[in-house]
């Protein structure tokens, strides 16, 4: 038995299948992230996961309890898991000691403990009109807390906040499985916070499950060009010209088209181990600069430290072996 298991749930709302035939499972204190397009089903899988949304078929066993759904349940929910949404609404003009205090079933150490980890000890005398954005979500997220649950279920928590705050917000959800030992299950858009934090990844497209895996594998090897893009950026070399950079490595050419992350590329000596291209343009990004160039006529986008070229320029690069996938 898994700590989460979901098997086989799709949702349907007015006539549309919004989630098809879902199934995986999720071990306690394992981090799982969960990446996709807008619409293509993440919000409706945790809502389903917490009992808020009802499944056309399918079960969501949670710790080994069938999760019921908002059909068969006066209050939807479950005690045990809590979700936090994209839109949650704080009581207005309430000091923050008040609304934590209305939700609180903690002893007054375990409330402190949990309040110095949400960062937002310093905040109690404060109305919950005065708080920026960051502080909003954090003292949202101790009110969900603070019934203790075992899952909890982020949507889209780091979307709207600046680099300060969001950094934050990875330090407590981090203190949040480490010191409390709650099991976090999370969406986000952007790579930077699913990359770093999960131990896998599961990747939705059309409502559809179309990859789950550890982050370096869904980086590297995505099991389409979509699935890719929700990683950053990448070049697609078309079957026909893959053999340009195949020659380089052990692999064979296939009908299929080659993918190589920009970074991937190593600049090089031109000489006969190297593929020339043209610099067409450069960008310079802070930590890295990214140079457009055309190897026989196919515009790749390549990453460097250094920038020692122009528009124009002649350009030597290679290409390791495990940089190249097929999709
Ligand atoms: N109650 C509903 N009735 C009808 N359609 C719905 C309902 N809930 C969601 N949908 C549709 O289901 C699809 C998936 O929505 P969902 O919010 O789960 O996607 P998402 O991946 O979380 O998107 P986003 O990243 O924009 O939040 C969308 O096309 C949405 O319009």
């Amino acid at each position: 038995m898994s700590f989460l298991d979901v098997s086989g749930i799709s949702v349907v709302e007015e006539g549309n299948v919004i989630l098809h035939d879902i199934t995986f499972s999720l071990k306690e204190h394992q981090k799982i992230a969960i990446a996709g397009e807008t619409g293509s089903g993440k919000s409706t899988l945790l809502q389903t996961i917490a009992g808020l949304v009802q499944p056309a078929s399918g079960q969501v066993l949670y710790q080994g309890k069938k999760v019921i759904g908002p059909h068969d349940k006066l209050v939807p929910g479950h005690a045990d898991i809590a979700y936090l949404s994209q839109h949650f609404e704080l009581p207005q003009f309430l000091r923050v000691e008040q609304v934590l205090s209305y939700t609180n079933t903690l002893s007054g150490e375990e409330a402190n403990t949990l309040y110095e980890i949400c960062r937002i000890s310093h905040l109690a005398k404060r109305k919950t009109n005065q708080l920026s954005g960051g502080e909003r979500q954090r003292i949202a997220l101790a009110r969900l807390l603070s019934s203790w649950p075992g899952l909890l279920l982020l949507d889209e928590p780091f979307s709207n906040l600046d680099m300060g705050h969001k950094s934050i917000l990875k330090a407590v959800i981090n203190d949040i499985s480490e010191e409390l030992g709650i099991t976090c299950l999370l969406i986000s858009h952007d790579p930077h916070d699913t990359l770093s934090w999960a131990d896998e990844i599961m990747v939705m497209q059309n409502g559809k499950l179309i990859q789950q895996g550890r982050p370096q594998q869904i980086y590297q090897q995505p099991v389409n060009e979509y699935a890719a893009s929700l990683f950053g950026k990448y070049n697609v070399i078309p079957p026909g010209k893959a053999g340009i950079f195949t020659q380089l490595t052990s692999k064979e050419t296939t009908s299929k088209s080659l993918l190589i992350r920009p970074e991937r590329f190593i600049v090089t000596r031109q000489d006969s181990s190297a593929i020339t291209g043209k610099v067409t343009t450069t960008h310079y990004f802070g930590s890295h600069y990214e140079l457009e160039i055309l190897v026989e006529e196919v515009p790749l986008t390549i990453r460097t430290g250094e920038n020692n070229y122009k528009p124009g320029d002649s350009i030597g690069i290679s290409v390791p072996d495990n940089a190249v996938w097929f999709v």
